[in-house]
């Protein structure tokens, strides 16, 4: 269940019709609804209960700071793959304390900041990069916390693109060759091993590759302690699927309870943070992209509905050949039901939104496009010129504008023309 669902015919957010959200701030434009992301987000500490723990939302999936500030509040943590989010992360009230930086080139400065802000932990993912942190840390006369992260070699089972946690993947140092990273780690004097890392992909859709991940990272576990290394959490990453279509992935209280049943056969476990780092379970389906018809095309081979968004808002589709729901968003007038290839405005065959929809609509309808809350706003671009679309929280009958549409002359903030005699002549 979410917050979007229809009422007498049309499409509402909360306790607000989406046509009232269209009219005031214009097509495309994301809408996200509070009151699931606190859902999504109570699921994982709730299933949690007493075992020590920390929720460390994905700031990748969404970073509009309404988002981050509303997490915040509720006790989350967050991980980071770049200084833009650590900032973020801190302009919307969230604790540095609470911040894993995750990510395979974190820079110096990025180091240096993170250092200063006092974050939780860097989550380490080559050799190369311990020394990095070590050398940045001894400047500063600081000791960084690391966790490394591991690379289990799991198939999770998802889309090659978003699978992270194989021999393949650029992702983490190869479990074989952890226990010497961590030696390495152990030995250089401004770093402190702190915890154990992993993330094997997103969109897993069942719980058998974030178990096998387990059973390896607590064998390594093991050999750690044997050789006097502790850590004091856990990191098991993020990944959790949404269903999209037909996928029926596991709850956050099935996912979490399987794991903890699985981590209290090892002894001292009790005593294991488990850290968490959920995007797209939180996110996803607590938005949608509202967007407009413009023409309806009708083909010999295939039917157009032209919307105006574009792949540039939501890149998913395009991308990923990814599978979003699109429902009309009043359902009272009468129209014929015809299949379309929703398709945007930009100059690229691969801009399309959905495929083969069987949808009752004409020109000028409104469209939702179902679970873009998550991977949606965040990878826009102004691909074509086009203003990204701006950013509303409903919150039960109210509704916020958390990131206003971008104007056109943001387009070419920063841009400069050549000098005049440096024009054409040369
Ligand atoms: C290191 C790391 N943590 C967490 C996430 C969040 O993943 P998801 O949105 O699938 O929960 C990602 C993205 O895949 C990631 O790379
Ligand atoms: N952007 C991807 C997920 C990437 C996960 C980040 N490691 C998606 O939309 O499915």
């Amino acid at each position: 269940m979410d917050h979007f669902e229809y009422r007498d015919g049309v499409l509402y957010g909360e306790d607000v019709p989406l046509p009232r959200i269209a009219d005031e701030f214009g097509t495309p434009c994301y809408v996200y609804s509070r009151a699931t992301l606190a859902r999504h987000f109570r699921a994982y500490t709730e299933a949690l209960g007493s075992h020590p723990h920390l929720i460390c939302y994905a700031v990748k999936a969404n970073s509009n700071l309404a988002v981050l500030g509303l997490l915040a509040r509720m006790g989350a943590g967050f991980d980071i793959v770049s200084v833009g989010e650590l900032e973020r992360v801190l302009a919307a009230g969230g604790d540095p304390a609470r911040v894993v930086f995750s990510g395979v080139a974190k820079q110096e400065a990025e180091m240096a900041r993170a250092l200063e802000a006092g974050i939780k932990c860097f989550n380490v993912e080559s050799r190369p990069e311990l020394e990095r942190l070590d050398a940045v840390a001894a400047r500063l006369g600081m000791v960084a916390p690391v966790s490394l992260r591991v690379n289990p070699d799991v198939d999770a089972g998802t889309h090659p693109y978003i699978s992270t946690g194989l021999k393949d993947n650029k992702f983490g140092i190869p479990v074989d060759g952890a226990l010497a990273a961590y030696e390495l780690a152990a030995e250089l004097p401004h770093l402190k091993v702190v915890g154990l890392d992993c993330h094997i992909g997103s969109q897993l859709t069942e719980l058998s590759p974030f178990l096998d991940a387990l059973d390896r990272l607590l064998v390594l576990l093991e050999r750690l302690r044997e050789r006097g290394i502790e850590v004091e959490h856990l990191d098991l990453g993020g990944g959790l699927g949404v269903p999209y279509r037909h996928e029926h992935p596991p709850a956050p209280f099935d996912y979490a309870t399987a794991l903890l049943e699985r981590l209290s056969r090892w002894p001292g476990s009790e005593r294991l943070t488990l850290l968490f780092e959920p995007g797209r379970s939180i996110a996803a389906n607590a938005g949608v992209l509202l967007t407009r018809v413009e023409f309806l095309k009708p083909g010999e081979t295939r039917n157009f509905a032209i919307v105006d968004a574009g792949m540039n808002d939501l890149i998913r589709p395009s991308l990923y050949q990814a599978w979003q729901a699109i429902l009309p968003v009043d359902t009272r007038r009468p129209r014929d039901t015809a299949t379309y290839d929703v398709v945007g405005p930009v100059c690229e065959t691969g801009d399309f939104l959905g495929k083969d929809r069987d949808l009752a609509i004409a020109a000028d309808d409104l469209l939702a496009v179902r679970s873009a809350g998550a991977y949606g706003f965040v990878m826009a671009s102004n691909y074509n010129s086009r203003p990204r679309p701006p950013e509303v929280m409903v919150d039960g009958d109210r509704v916020h504008l958390v990131r206003r549409r971008e104007r056109l002359e943001d387009l070419w903030a920063g841009e400069a023309l050549l000098p005049d005699d440096e024009g054409e002549a040369r």
